[in-house]
């Protein structure tokens, strides 16, 4: 474009050439390598925020984490709202706010399809001494590593998803699709005040809504992945209250029934060694695996050697690939995470501790029913329990009840997704199913329309643990990745 030449003009031209030559991928890639830079630092600044909805002592930084995420897209022209989706109650009676939930929209054409596009900007918690390499909010870059909580869980792919428009908007190429986004904070604690919100603007902002595309997942190996299914998650409480106050074991200790010991008793008759659900009625209900999806598994290129000196363990749960897949992504399993009131910290108290609480869950899988699994557990859990002819008293609650999602890999949306990869990466994707949750299926629910999950989280990410990061890599690729998305859905027909 000659220098002298006004900015409307500069930006007709530059639509012409681009209707003329088509889509200019190699330009926005050019765009994106070179704004690298930029990128990083957008991502240090929203690491910096300690936005875990887990403790409600950091509520006010989730407030500022959405308020930034509103600014960002205000700043690019977006129609922004904050929504509110009103107060939480806490265990002791009393309510917070919750966050607030961000929607955008960039474009209203009619004669396009709109996508749009789900992420959340709150994080599990993290403190330097959990074992940290580096402070967990200081983003900080090792050998092309992006360490810090949150990087890839999920704030670098929300940033890049804004960063892939922002590219159109830069190099003045129309989008080819209207993109919304919905931007949420209290996904890690199973998106309270989402379902609502989905159920409220199901008729006005999801009702011109096509396509939903959700990246907030990882990929299986070096490979990019396209996932089609999530397992969901029914998260209880089991708690067990025995005297009036924590006692002293040496003077107590022979007298009383200790609370924690009912509690580790019970517990233990959840799931087997040998990773046997015990629960009645939870097996039963899983839907058997087919032939079809036995041989995508067995198409699926996974090192287990490599998996297994990830995580540091010496043996896995199953030593073929088609079994350890299937138990990570079509069946559930039990994880107890831990017990709230028990001593833990370091030292010897002598404590026989009055109250303890339980935290587990069990991830649920086609084509089970979290209200089935509450009450299957609920009975189960008393049942045993009854058995021990405890004087102390046994509280089971389900704090979460999140339903597993599974999408027709023939969906246009895949297709249109292994031909975005194929120009990135010049590689066809895995196709994947996640272990993990999120919302999926309740925007398939209430809105009936079709999902796609598109991630660019790296299989070594390390989400929820010690030393989570993003590569640069998966990052900036990543956004390249978005930016040949929106192309190729818009040739959706
Ligand atoms: C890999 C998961 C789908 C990522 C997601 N953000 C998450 O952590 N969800 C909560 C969960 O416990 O699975």
């Amino acid at each position: 474009v000659p220098p002298q030449m006004g900015p409307l003009a500069a930006s007709v031209i530059l639509l012409v050439v681009s209707a003329v030559r088509g889509f200019p991928y190699t330009e926005l890639a050019q765009w994106v390598d070179s704004h690298q830079e930029e990128y990083v630092e957008a991502l240090r600044d929203w690491v910096a925020v300690e936005s875990d909805s887990s403790n409600v002592l950091k509520r006010p930084e989730l407030h500022r984490m959405m308020e930034m995420v509103a600014q960002k897209l205000r700043q690019m022209g977006g129609t922004v709202e904050l929504v509110d989706v009103g107060e939480q109650e806490l265990p002791d009676g009393s309510t917070l706010a919750l966050p607030k939930v961000v929607t955008a929209q960039f474009g209203n054409d009619s004669n396009k399809s709109t996508v749009c596009v789900y992420g959340h900007v709150d994080v599990q918690p993290a403190k330097l001494e959990d074992g940290w390499a580096t402070e967990p909010y200081n983003l900080t870059d090792i050998n092309g590593n992006l360490y810090g909580r949150g990087a890839s869980d999920n704030k670098a792919p929300v940033l890049a998803w804004i960063h892939a428009v922002q590219a159109y908007q830069a190099l003045d190429v129309e989008l080819p699709v209207n993109v919304k986004f919905i931007i949420e904070g209290m996904e890690e604690t199973g998106s309270n005040g989402l379902d609502a919100m989905i159920v409220a603007q199901r008729d006005t902002f999801f009702s011109e809504v096509d396509y939903i595309i959700i990246s907030d997942c990882g990929w299986l190996s070096r490979r990019p992945a396209i996932t089609y299914g999530t397992r969901g998650n029914c998260y209880f409480y089991a708690e067990v209250e025995g005297p009036k106050k924590d006692l002293h074991s040496g003077v107590y200790g022979g007298a009383v029934v200790e609370p924690m010991v009912d509690l580790i008793g019970i517990m233990d008759t959840l799931i087997s060694p040998s990773g046997k659900i015990l629960i009645p009625g939870i097996r039963e209900a899983v839907a058997p695996l087919s032939d079809e999806e036995w041989k995508m598994y067995q198409d699926i290129q996974f090192d287990m050697d490599n998996y297994k000196d990830k995580i540091g363990v010496s043996q896995l749960m199953y030593n073929n690939k088609v079994d350890l897949l299937a138990h990570l992504w079509r069946y559930p399993t039990v994880s107890i995470h831990g017990i709230e009131g028990a001593f833990s910290d370091p030292g010897t108290k002598t404590v026989i501790p009055a109250k303890v609480t339980a935290k587990f869950s069990i991830r649920q899988v086609p084509n089970m029913d979290p209200a089935a699994v509450k009450k299957q557990v609920t009975e189960y859990l008393h049942s045993v329990f009854a058995k021990r002819k405890s004087p102390n008293k046994l509280k089971v609650t389900m704090v979460i009840g999140a339903k597993p999602w599974l999408a027709d890999t023939q969906h246009v949306l895949y297709e249109a997704g292994k031909a975005a990869v194929k120009r990135v990466f010049q590689m066809d994707p895995d196709l994947i199913r996640e272990g993990g949750t999120i919302p999926v299926a309740k925007f398939q629910d209430v809105t009936g329309k079709s999902i796609v999950m598109l991630p660019i989280g790296g299989f070594d990410d390390g989400l929820h643990s010690q030393n989570e990061k993003i590569s640069r890599y998966n990052y900036i690729e990543g956004t390249k990745l978005f930016i040949a998305y929106l192309n190729e859905v818009s040739q959706i027909t």
